[in-house]
């Protein structure tokens, strides 16, 4: 073999290692897509603006902001990149369990900062803004940990694809949730149409969007696009217990341990994102890691025959 061959061999062996690395670690798109991450990154940091604040508590659930009040909580490029970061975060969080994504200020999140879109209306930046959002957006639903979308006020284009990756919605009383990208001349792009055919069907996907119907909490739940109400008696105590309202419902998938918690997430996405053999495989390679385990061991030693 010439050197030459060798070194574009050992050329196409690294690009295959970093597309299986980037494929079981959530991204979608790699630089076989012409996709570039830090130069999007650095191209999205131009638009500043709010910030996507974590907090991780000792619970096992973490709380996730989207904190830009003063534009109804619209995305600015650096909040794009921020959010990122924070997916990177929560993905190396062993004892995580469950997850809030919220707004601040009484408001769930209005989209994309159209500032921004403005700035960066041509086609390829476009799209470059489009792959970075899908990739972060795909790897918070992909997260070891139970999600929950709490919407607050309004979840509006981009917004409302954000509770689409979430497991669940819980929706406020005077909530809405709007697709309203066919007003803006624009069809979802951060993942949000895929994912909402998974949780609402096509026939009413194709409604949502088509005509950009806005969905408030009764709508959502008969379509099972929201999976609770808060109820506004309760809403009127403050965000803080709007919070606690989420972390209560929540609670009940975030009983137990952690390692448990994560391989059933596991093997719901699994069952969910791949064709079904080697969805069972995954299941019994997960189930592998469970069988005989700490927990089980303990479930099996307190049960009385
Ligand atoms: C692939 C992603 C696609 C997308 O996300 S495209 C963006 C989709 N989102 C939208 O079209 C929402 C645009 N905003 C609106 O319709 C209204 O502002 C909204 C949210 C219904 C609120 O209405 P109001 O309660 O009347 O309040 P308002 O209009 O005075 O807004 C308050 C301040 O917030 C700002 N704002 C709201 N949404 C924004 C956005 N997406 N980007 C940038 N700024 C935004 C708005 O300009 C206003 O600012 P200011 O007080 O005039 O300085």
């Amino acid at each position: 073999m010439t050197a030459e061959l060798r070194d574009s061999s050992r050329e196409i062996l690294h690009h295959y290692v970093i597309l299986l690395q980037r494929q079981s670690s959530g991204f979608v798109y790699s630089s076989t897509h012409g996709f570039n991450q830090n130069e999007v990154r650095e191209k999205l940091q131009a638009f500043t603006g709010g910030s996507i604040d974590l907090l991780k508590q000792d619970s096992g659930i973490a709380v996730l902001t989207i904190n830009n009040p003063s534009r109804m909580n619209a995305f600015s490029g650096s909040m794009m990149v921020e959010l990122e970061e924070r997916v990177s975060q929560l993905e190396s969080w062993t004892d995580g369990k469950g997850l809030i994504v919220c707004g601040a200020a009484g408001t769930f999140c209005s989209g994309s900062d159209l500032n921004a879109v403005k700035a960066i209306c041509n086609p390829q930046d476009g799209m470059k803004m489009c792959m970075f959002m899908q990739d972060a957006l795909t790897r918070l639903l992909r997260l070891p940990l139970v999600s929950v979308a709490l919407v607050e006020g309004r979840a509006l284009g981009g917004g409302a694809e954000l509770t689409t990756a979430c497991d669940f919605r819980l929706m406020a009383s005077d909530s809405v949730i709007q697709f309203v990208h066919k007003h803006m001349g624009l069809v979802p792009g951060w993942g949000g149409a895929a994912r909402l055919v998974h949780i609402v069907g096509s026939q009413n996907a194709l409604k949502l969007l088509g005509g950009a119907l806005k969905v408030d909490n009764q709508f959502g739940l008969q379509i099972g696009l929201a999976d609770g109400v808060l109820e506004a008696s309760q809403i009127k105590q403050g965000a803080e217990s709007l919070i606690q309202q989420a972390e209560n419902w929540l609670s009940c998938y975030t009983k137990g341990p952690a390692p448990v918690i994560h391989a059933l997430k596991k093997v719901v996405l699994s069952g969910r994102e791949l064709l079904l053999l080697d969805a069972l495989r995954t299941e019994k390679d997960v189930f592998g890691t469970v069988w005989g385990g700490p927990a089980n061991l303990q479930a099996l030693a307190s049960k009385t025959y």
